[in-house]
């Protein structure tokens, strides 16, 4: 029995810059993980086939699954008959904005690389993954990186500032299609990744809490006025910087001191079913 570890991640910075013939976006987004993560464990199966089983009734356990797409694609390419067994324990929440399938996939790419010693490298895994969702190939690296295009190209960068990231996951699902479709491309204001770049290359907290920022917020706010809620929220309480992660609907913050960090995650629990305290993940911690 292998077990990999899926960690969620965050976006400090979410642009798009233009939509792409093939109908996806160009995007241009600086991605962290964070110590949230769900665990896979990985063992062959007799009966030739993918199996899943979640600890999650909302996760479907069929193809449905980003996992047991993954290792399809993967027995395919590598020609591959035995069967797999999959146990998720889910920990990251559902449909939130912090790319748990997509780490889940990356997990079962990496784990079944080791379980049917394959060889493959992690640009091999994460160029798999691209096939079956934009998140993946940065999922199979975690740690800090700038992506582009799709969000399958990625570059990496140093670990953000040590501090404290609390998340909070109002109590709904957002699509991800739904957000890119309401982009409105002439007016939304673009994040200052330059300068997140320069942030994180610099070690400087209050620059990078300058610099966060997410073109799909207002997109997804839109369709969820709780997700301004939270964020207000969130400030009011004494975040240093507040944002909504990916196409949401998450919204973290992010605080310097522990002592604070008690208060607001308390403040939220009034009006916020899930709400997390983690801490930023810094350098790849996947091996
Ligand atoms: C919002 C983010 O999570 C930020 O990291 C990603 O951009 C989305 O990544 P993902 O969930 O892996 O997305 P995919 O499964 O590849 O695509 C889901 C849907 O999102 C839209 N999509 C996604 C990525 C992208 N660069 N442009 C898009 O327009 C498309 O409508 C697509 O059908
Ligand atoms: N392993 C999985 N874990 C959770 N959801 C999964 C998984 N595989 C497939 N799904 C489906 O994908 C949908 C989106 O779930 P997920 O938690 O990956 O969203 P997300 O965090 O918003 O992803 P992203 O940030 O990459 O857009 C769910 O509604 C679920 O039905």
């Amino acid at each position: 029995m292998l077990h990999e570890k899926a960690p969620a991640k965050i976006n400090l910075t979410l642009d798009v810059l233009g939509k792409r013939p093939d109908g996806y976006h160009e995007v241009e987004m600086i991605m962290t993980t964070v110590d949230l993560a769900d665990r896979l464990s990985i063992r062959p199966s007799e009966d030739g086939k993918i199996h899943i089983l979640s600890s999650d009734r909302y996760v479907p356990d069929d193809r449905r699954n980003l996992v047991w797409q993954a290792a399809d694609l993967l027995r395919k390419k590598a020609g591959i008959r035995s069967g797999v067994m999959f146990t998720l324990d889910k920990r990251i929440p559902v449909a939130a904005g912090l790319a748990g399938g997509s780490s889940d996939a990356a997990a079962a790419l990496r784990g079944l690389n080791r379980l049917w010693n394959l060889g493959l490298s992690l640009d091999e895994l994460a160029e798999i993954g691209a096939e079956i969702g934009s998140d993946i190939p940065f999922c199979v690296f975690g740690g800090t990186s700038i992506a582009t295009g799709r969000g399958e190209k990625l570059r990496h960068l140093p670990a953000p500032p040590n501090c404290w990231v609390i998340l909070a996951k109002p109590a709904i699902g957002v699509s991800t299609a739904d957000a890119y479709g309401r982009l409105n491309l002439k007016t939304m204001e673009h994040p200052a990744t330059a300068a997140m770049e320069a942030a994180l290359k610099a070690g400087d907290y209050e620059a990078m809490c300058r610099s966060v920022g997410n073109v799909l917020e207002p997109a997804t706010m839109g369709m969820h006025p709780e997700v301004a809620m939270l964020k207000d929220g969130m400030k009011r309480f004494g975040a240093d910087a507040v944002l909504m992660s990916g196409s949401g609907p998450t919204v973290y913050g992010l605080v310097s001191s522990e002592a604070r960090v008690a208060r607001i995650v308390n403040g939220l629990r009034g009006f916020c079913p899930e709400v997390h305290a983690v801490r930023m993940l810094g350098e790849i911690p996947l091996a």
